[in-house]
């Protein structure tokens, strides 16, 4: 049996394993069945924690509940970063992803009394190249049409993500926007969308579609590139509450080119399950 933690960053739920005592081979058809809502455990992401080289404190592995591995996942770095604060009683920890090492600290004077979690998230890339894109092209201008939604910019996190910003939030399908941008001609690894209302220049709604995943209630790399975009659009300041369908994180795009972002993290529940029981 293979024991787990499941928390979750306002809504934006993570199976976490342990794989730093021995390896836990778990193969992505694994995975997603793990994933899956009604015949699995469920989560937005399947988290492997793997023992790190020098330098950070852990090694996180993120795959999407479509088995794909992922380069970033803002709100599973604050829960793993808390997990770590428990087990070592520190304060700052440093979190390793195949993006690079994301530093977070505790925020215990966070609103409402609860723990909170920063983390930084490093600098978004901006170049076509980067995000990727198919061709050459301006980022912050990409020539996508759905009809409702139009011109989105576009940066990764270490992901990919492309942001729509419309005049009202409640007024569009998001839901029904989604797939059909994630998996546009323009995105050769899908991207991550965002849409995204802006309300004042430090305040942003924002709906995200996960890329490998769908419609999510929060998604920290998500808010990182809604206030990229927003700022290089000229719409947004460096900082901004930015507000998700799960709850607001606070977000900041320091001139040093860091996004950092904070907000609550939460443990839902512990359990354990024998990974023979699922096809993979
Ligand atoms: N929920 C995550 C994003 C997961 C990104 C994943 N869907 C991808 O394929 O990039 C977050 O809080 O940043």
């Amino acid at each position: 049996m293979i024991p787990f933690r499941k928390m979750h960053g306002l809504g934006n739920d993570f199976v976490i394993v342990d794989a730093r005592p021995a390896p836990l081979p778990l193969a992505p058809t694994r995975i997603a069945a793990l994933s899956d809502r009604h015949y699995g455990i469920g989560c937005d992401q399947f988290i492997t924690l793997e023992t790190p080289g020098p330098g950070a404190d852990v090694f996180m592995r993120i795959h999407n509940p479509d088995g794909s591995e992922a380069g970033a996942c803002g709100n599973a770095t604050r829960c793993v970063a808390h997990l770590l604060m428990a087990e070592t009683g520190r304060e700052r920890v440093v979190v390793r992803t195949i993006r690079g090492d994301l530093p977070c600290e505790r925020l215990p004077d966070g609103p409402h009394g609860t723990d909170w979690v920063r983390a930084d998230m490093g600098p978004p890339l901006l170049g076509w190249r980067e995000v990727p894109l198919a061709a050459e092209m301006d980022t912050l201008h990409l020539p996508m049409d759905l009809g409702a939604v139009a011109d989105p910019a576009a940066c990764s996190m270490g992901n990919p993500h492309a942001t729509f910003f419309v005049p009202e939030l409640d007024a569009i399908d998001w839901r029904a926007l989604g797939p059909v941008a994630e998996h546009h001609a323009l995105l050769p690894e899908r991207a991550n969308i965002g849409f995204a209302q802006v309300l004042a220049p430090d305040h942003i709604r924002v709906a995200i579609w996960e890329r490998g995943a769908g419609p999510t209630l929060a998604c920290g790399s998500g808010a990182c590139a809604t206030l990229v975009n927003a700022h290089r659009r000229g719409l947004a300041g460096r900082r901004a509450r930015v507000e998700l369908p799960g709850g607001t994180l606070e977000m900041e795009w320091r001139l040093g080119g860091h996004v950092l972002m904070a907000g609550p993290v939460a443990t839902a529940f512990e359990g354990r399950f024998d990974p023979q029981a699922f096809p993979g």
